[in-house]
C-alpha cells in the first residue's frame, strides 16, 4: 500500500466503528509476538530490548510493544525521543502514559528520556561489548515522515546502526521515505522490518538490503476499511500553501448549459467554488449569460450565439480549456446532435484532465476517451448502461442493489462492471445509494448521501466537485472517490438542517465545512 492510502485506511476505520487505539493495541501486540519469535530463535538466553520511540503513532506502537514484552518476561528499555509532552498521536500519549502510570514500577521496565543524543552515550547501549544482549526496536518514525530528519534523530540511528544488536524497524525504517523507500540522509538497516496490515511501497521497493526480513501482521483491518470512501480520503486533499496565489488552487471550466438548462452550469461552479478553486470559467449559449451570472459574480461567463451550444465555440472553448486546470463537459447542455458533435471534438483535442458528466455522457463516442487516463466519467445507471451499451450483454444484475445480495453475488457483480470498465484507461463514478467508483482493477464504494439527493442538480454539484479536486492536483480516481465522499456528505448535512426539501443548490453551503474539518 502506498502510505496515504494506509494513513486513509487507519482513519476510515472510525467510520466503521473501529478505534485507532484498537489498530495500535493489536500492532503493538503483533510486533511484541514476532519479537519474541525472532529472539528465540537468535539468542540462547533472555535478552534486553531497547525501544526507541518518536512521537508519532510508531511510537505508540513501541510503548504497546513494551506492555506486552514485560510480561512475556524481557528486560525492556524505552528511549523517548519525544517526552511525554512532545507526543503528538492521542493513542501513542495514551500508551507512553500507561507506562508512567506503571509506577512505582514492579515490571522491569526503564524509561530514559534522549533530551541530546549525546546521552546516549552514557547508556549502557553505546558501550560496544553489551551490544549482543540486546534487540533494538525502532519505533521512531513511520508512515508519517516528513522532510529532513532533525539531529537527535540522525545521531540516535547511528547509534543503533553502530550496534550489532538485532535491530527491528516497526512499520518502516526510520529515515526510510515510507512511499519511495528513498534515505534523503539516513535510516535504521534493520534486520528485519515488522510492518502493519499491509507492507508500504517504499518497504518493497527499497529492497532487503535496506529492510532486512519483512514480517506482515495483520491488525484486525477489515478489507471494507480499504473500499469503503471514508474522512480519512481527505487526508489526500493537498494542503493550501499559505503564499499561494490566485488561481494556484485550481482554475476550472464548465461547459454546458441551454435556452432550458441553466441551473447545471451553476450548480457545479458554485459547488466547485465552495470545494476552494480560484477562477470559475462558464462557458454556454448566449440565452443564459445573464442567468448564470446572477447566480455567482465569481463566475466568468463566456457564450456565444443561440440557444445552444454549436460547433462555433469551439475555438472560444479551446482557448479556454488551455488557460484552466481541468474541464467540466456536459451540466445541462442538452441533445442538440451539433452540441454533440462539439463535445466529441473537445474531448479529441482538450488535452487537460476532463470530467464528463449528464448529457455529454449521451453524445461522446467511448471510443474518443478509452485511453485517457485524465477522464473521469459520472453516470448514473442508466447512462451507464447506454455508454457502454455495446460491452454489455446482460444488465438485469447490474439492476440489483448491493443491499439484497450475498457477498458472492456483490463479487459477481462487481467483477460485471469491471469486465466493462476495464476497456477505459480513466475513472468511472457509478452514481447510486452506493457510489462506486472504478479505476482499471480497483474500486471504492461511497455510503454518504441520502434519499433526499434524487433531487435533480446533485449530479450537477458531484461533477463539479470532481472537477474542482481534479484542478487541485488529485488523480482521476482519487478525485471521483474523494467527491461522491464531499458530495453526499454535503447532502446528509443539507438534509439535517432542510430535511428530504433541500435543493442540490444548497450543497454548496455545506461543502466547504467537510473540505475544512481536515
Ligand atoms: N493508530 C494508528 O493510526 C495506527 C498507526 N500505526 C503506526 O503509526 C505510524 C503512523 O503514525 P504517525 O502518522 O503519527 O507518524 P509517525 O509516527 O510515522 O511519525 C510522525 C511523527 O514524527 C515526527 N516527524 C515527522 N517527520 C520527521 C522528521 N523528518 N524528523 C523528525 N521528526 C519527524 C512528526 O512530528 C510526527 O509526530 C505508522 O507507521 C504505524 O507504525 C499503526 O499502529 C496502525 C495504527
Ligand atoms: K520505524
Amino acid at each position: 500500500m502506498k502510505p496515504i492510502d494506509m494513513i486513509a485506511t487507519d482513519i476510515n476505520c472510525e467510520d466503521l466503528g473501529l478505534s485507532r487505539l484498537c489498530l495500535m493495541e493489536n500492532a503493538g501486540k503483533s510486533l511484541s509476538d514476532e519479537v519474541a519469535k525472532l529472539s528465540t530463535f537468535t539468542f540462547s538466553k533472555p535478552v534486553k530490548i531497547a525501544i526507541f520511540t518518536g512521537s508519532g503513532g510508531n511510537g505508540g506502537d513501541g510503548f504497546v510493544a513494551a506492555r506486552h514484552l514485560l510480561n512475556r518476561g524481557f528486560e525492556v528499555d524505552i528511549f523517548m525521543l519525544a517526552d511525554f509532552n512532545n507526543i503528538k498521536s492521542s493513542d501513542a500519549k495514551t500508551n507512553a502514559l500507561i507506562l508512567k502510570n506503571m509506577s512505582p514500577c514492579f515490571s522491569r521496565l526503564a524509561i530514559h528520556y534522549i533530551e541530546d543524543a549525546n546521552d546516549l552515550n552514557y547508556t549502557e547501549i553505546a558501550k560496544s561489548n553489551s551490544f549482543s544482549e540486546y534487540i533494538i526496536i525502532d519505533a521512531i518514525l513511520g508512515t508519517g515522515i516528513k522532510g529532513k530528519l532533525r539531529n537527535k534523530i540522525k545521531k540516535t540511528i547511528e547509534i543503533i546502526n553502530n550496534s550489532n544488536a538485532l535491530k527491528i524497524a516497526v512499520d518502516i525504517p526510520s529515515g526510510m521515505d515510507s512511499e519511495t523507500g528513498e534515505i534523503h540522509d539516513m535510516a535504521i538497516k534493520p534486520n528485519y522490518t515488522i510492518t502493519f496490515h499491509k507492507i508500504k511501497s517504499g518497504v518493497k521497493k527499497a529492497g532487503e538490503d535496506f529492510v532486512g526480513g519483512i514480517i506482515t501482521s495483520d491488525i484486525g483491518i477489515p478489507i471494507e476499511a480499504e473500499i469503503f470512501v471514508g474522512k480519512g480520503d481527505l487526508q489526500r486533499l493537498k494542503k493550501r500553501d499559505e503564499n499561494s496565489h490566485k488561481g494556484n488552487n485550481g482554475k476550472i471550466l464548465i461547459v454546458g448549459g441551454n435556452g432550458d438548462y441553466v441551473g447545471a452550469p451553476s450548480i457545479a461552479g458554485l459547488s466547485a467554488l465552495s470545494v476552494g478553486v480560484d477562477l470559475v470559467y462558464i462557458y454556454t449559449s448566449r440565452v443564459n449569460v445573464s442567468v448564470i451570472k446572477s447566480y455567482s459574480p465569481d463566475f466568468i461567463v463566456k457564450s456565444h450565439e443561440g440557444e445552444y451550444l454549436t460547433l462555433s465555440a469551439l475555438d472560444d472553448i479551446l482557448a479556454i480549456a488551455d488557460n484552466v486546470d481541468a474541464v467540466l463537459l456536459g451540466p445541462g447542455a442538452g441533445l442538440m446532435n451539433e452540441t454533440g458533435k462539439l463535445f466529441n471534438i473537445l474531448v479529441s483535442k482538450i488535452k487537460k484532465p476532463i470530467v464528463l458528466d449528464a448529457d455529454a455522457l449521451k453524445s461522446v463516442d467511448l471510443n474518443l476517451i478509452k485511453n485517457r487516463e485524465d477522464i473521469i466519467i459520472t453516470p448514473h445507471l442508466n447512462e451507464f448502461k447506454s455508454f457502454f451499451s455495446n460491452i454489455i450483454e446482460d444488465t438485469s444484475i447490474l439492476d440489483k442493489n448491493l443491499d439484497n445480495l450475498s457477498y458472492m453475488e456483490i463479487h459477481d457483480k462487481i467483477a460485471i462492471f469491471q469486465e466493462i470498465t476495464k476497456n477505459i484507461k480513466g475513472t468511472v463514478v457509478l452514481k447510486g445509494k452506493y457510489d462506486l467508483i472504478f479505476n482499471k482493477n480497483n474500486l471504492r464504494i461511497n455510503k454518504t448521501g441520502n434519499p433526499g439527493m434524487t433531487v435533480g442538480g446533485t449530479g450537477d454539484s458531484l461533477g463539479g466537485v470532481a472537477l474542482a479536486l481534479l484542478s487541485q492536483g488529485l488523480n482521476t480516481y482519487d478525485a471521483g472517490a474523494l467527491a461522491t465522499y464531499i458530495n453526499g456528505k454535503a447532502g446528509d448535512f443539507a438534509q439535517d438542517k432542510y430535511g428530504n426539501g433541500f435543493r442540490a443548490s444548497t450543497l454548496s453551503e455545506f461543502l466547504g465545512k467537510i473540505i475544512v474539518d481536515i
